[in-house]
């Protein structure tokens, strides 16, 4: 039998928006004391719910700004939902906002540690993988240099290397594989693809309708922050592309 390992019930997310223009933080606290500010809800997403099998790799895909990231970031526990329930089981390795716990001053070594230790590694664990991760980086000797002078793929390659060297149960993958080269979006998928064999669940979102196809077991189309389909990646995928063709 199918085991569920994250559920999403009727989530729904709001952010409010201020509608005034302001020039100034000073003036946006004097217009704020005058209740001069108004605010416009916006529904990033409306009523989501979907269940994921423990083993599957599930895809999201959708136009930008169809609520896919708030939805990764809700389910990470980055994000808490305006109404709606989560439930996860399992240890979680979050690849998303991949650079939000680095550091631009240290170096790629130094960022390993530091980030390391963020994901609860403990020291002893980091620097028996350290060249694992180094390796797998494939950084060269910018491995020695300060974050500031990496390319948000180098960036990204990084947080990858430094997220999967631990087989977590449940993999998030957002658009990481998007910003590396040929030979690192290979690495990873292959990668990817041995973490599924072992059991982990991943939850990928990219823009790479390929990638999503020859990845993921099933796929949730999204638009304007609701699901639209959900089924086999091939089915979703191709309707998805019909509805776009159509606009
Ligand atoms: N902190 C925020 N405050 C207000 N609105 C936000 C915030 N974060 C995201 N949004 C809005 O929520 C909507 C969904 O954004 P989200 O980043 O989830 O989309 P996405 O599907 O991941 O897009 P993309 O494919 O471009 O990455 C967008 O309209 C965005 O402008």
């Amino acid at each position: 039998m199918n085991e569920t390992v994250i559920e999403v019930s009727n989530i729904t997310m709001r952010y409010r928006l201020a509608t005034e223009r302001v020039d100034s933080l000073k003036h946006f606290f004097v217009k704020k004391i005058k209740r001069e500010i108004r605010y416009e809800n916006f529904f990033a997403l409306r009523d989501v719910s979907f269940s994921v099998n423990k083993g599957e790799v599930f895809g999201i895909i959708g136009n930008n700004g169809a609520g896919k990231s708030t939805l990764l970031k809700i389910i990470a526990g980055v994000l808490k939902p305006t109404t709606g329930a989560i439930t996860r089981k399992g240890s979680i390795a979050p690849l998303i906002e991949l650079g939000a716990g680095f550091n631009g001053e240290l170096t790629g070594i130094e960022n390993i540690k530091l980030n390391g230790l963020l994901l609860g590694y403990s020291k002893k664990f980091i620097n028996e993988k350290l060249d694992e991760i180094v390796e797998f980086s494939d950084l060269g000797k910018f491995i020695h240099t300060p974050l500031k002078n990496y390319s948000s793929g180098m960036k990204a390659k990084l947080g990858f290397s430094i997220a999967t060297v631990v087989q977590p149960e449940i993999l998030i993958v957002d658009e990481v594989l998007a910003v590396g080269d040929i030979n690192f979006k290979e690495k990873s998928e292959k990668k990817i693809r041995s973490m599924m064999e072992g059991g982990t669940t991943v939850l990928f979102v990219s823009h790479s309708l390929g990638q999503v196809e020859s990845l993921c077991d099933r796929v949730l189309w999204m638009e304007h922050g609701q699901v639209m389909r959900i089924g086999a990646s091939e089915k979703v995928i191709k309707e998805y592309q019909e509805a776009s063709k159509s606009k």
